[in-house]
């Protein structure tokens, strides 16, 4: 049998497999016992009575999610983010998370040790312990999947399916700021100034998730969900699981400052404010009954919460000005598969 070698030459710095999980990633399960200090073969997690757990998983590639020369712990940091977005959707209080790491063989251990300072700073921020995960090398781009673990009450959970016909279709803070900031990123947007492309930039590299949010809307709202893929193909999963139309008024959406520059400049940025995706916002919808308590939310959180528009019986999603005239959607969110054979975004 041949003898097993090393693919590539050993990364100066670079900790193995066991001492990266000892050094960098054992710190950061203390505070939850039945991770075992990552040293067992699996996690114990208890569940107390009267809650539900909320489990979510997602994926970020490099070249598809972020850029390979992304800050390693602006990248750690976007992966947690992104899946307790999800969480807060469910209206679930976020506390544990597991990191499956793929990590190309070049890697080295300053970068490491950045990516795990990201993950610690999270950590800290949303009071959340890393529980377990796996870690392996591999020939192909960085890949990193993490599963978020939160509790709800028992059935009280925000579901996709939970509209009803009249409900207000509410949104969160701003819509577009990551999707332009990815344009910008790519070259795009020479007109704005250098501290509206650092905005939009910064949103696209370190989206916030409404962790305050979602566990307020429990009792109030219908149904929800986050917004990743781009609003209006994600409005569109809502309205379906809940056998609803939904309309939605674009000059309604909630845009920063520099979104509204941008917008005010060239038109065609509407398109990407509606489908290019990567917001992590939280879409949600209520009775009108509830539009007072929302408000207060909002000002108790400190974070904006928009009515975008409306449910209604039928299916679909139509989008319109202010006068009910039809808006066209260029693109109405991100598909990761295509009959292209690419990620793209589709119309
Ligand atoms: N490979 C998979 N195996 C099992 N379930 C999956 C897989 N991919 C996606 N799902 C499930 O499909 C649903 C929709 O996924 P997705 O569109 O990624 O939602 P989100 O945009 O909220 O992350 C989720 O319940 C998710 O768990
Ligand atoms: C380098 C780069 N190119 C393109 C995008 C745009 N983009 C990639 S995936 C995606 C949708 C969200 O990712 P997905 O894996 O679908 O997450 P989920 O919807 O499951 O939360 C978007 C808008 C990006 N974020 N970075
Ligand atoms: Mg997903
Ligand atoms: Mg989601
Ligand atoms: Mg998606």
């Amino acid at each position: 049998m041949a003898a097993l070698r090393r693919r590539n030459p050993p990364v100066p710095g670079a900790p193995d497999e066991f001492a990266l999980i000892a050094e960098l990633f054992a710190p950061l399960s203390a505070s939850y016992p039945g991770a075992l200090s990552l040293t067992d073969d699996a996690a114990l997690m208890d569940v107390p009575s009267g809650r539900q757990l909320v489990l979510t998983m997602d994926s970020m590639v490099a070249g598809v999610h972020f850029f390979a020369d992304d800050p390693p712990d602006l990248i750690a940091r976007k992966l947690i983010r992104v899946n307790l977005s999800d969480l807060a959707a469910k209206g679930a209080q976020p506390f544990a998370i597991m990191l499956s790491a793929a990590f190309p063989h070049a890697t080295d251990g300053v970068w490491l040790r950045r990516f795990a300072q990201g993950l610690a700073e999270d950590c800290r921020a949303f009071a959340i312990a890393l529980i377990g995960g796996d870690t392996v090398a591999t020939p192909g781009p960085l890949t990193l999947t993490l599963t978020a673990f939160g509790q709800v009450p028992q059935g009280r959970a925000l579901l996709r399916s939970g509209a009803v016909a009249g409900d207000q279709i509410w949104l969160s803070g701003s819509l577009g700021d990551s999707a332009l900031g990815l344009v910008a990123r790519q070259g795009g947007l020479p007109h704005l100034s250098t501290s509206c492309r650092d905005h939009l930039i910064a949103r696209y590299l370190l989206p916030e998730p409404r962790v305050t949010i979602g566990p307020g809307l429990i009792g109030l709202a219908h149904a929800g969900m986050d917004v990743s893929d781009g609003l209006i193909q994600d409005v569109g999963h809502m309205a379906r699981q809940s056998g609803l139309a939904a309309e939605i008024r674009v000059d309604l959406l909630p845009l920063s400052p520099p979104a509204q520059t941008a917008l005010a400049a060239d038109n065609s940025c509407l398109a990407t404010i509606l489908g290019g995706g990567d917001d992590y916002e939280v879409l949600f919808t209520a009775p009108q009954s509830e539009a007072g308590a929302i408000q207060r939310l909002a000002a108790h959180t400190g974070i904006a919460l928009t009515v975008i528009g409306t449910m209604g019986a039928g299916q679909g999603v139509r989008v319109v000005d202010r006068d009910g005239n039809a808006v066209a959607v260029a693109h109405e969110g991100w598909r990761h598969f295509t009959d292209a054979g690419e990620e793209q975004w589709s119309g």
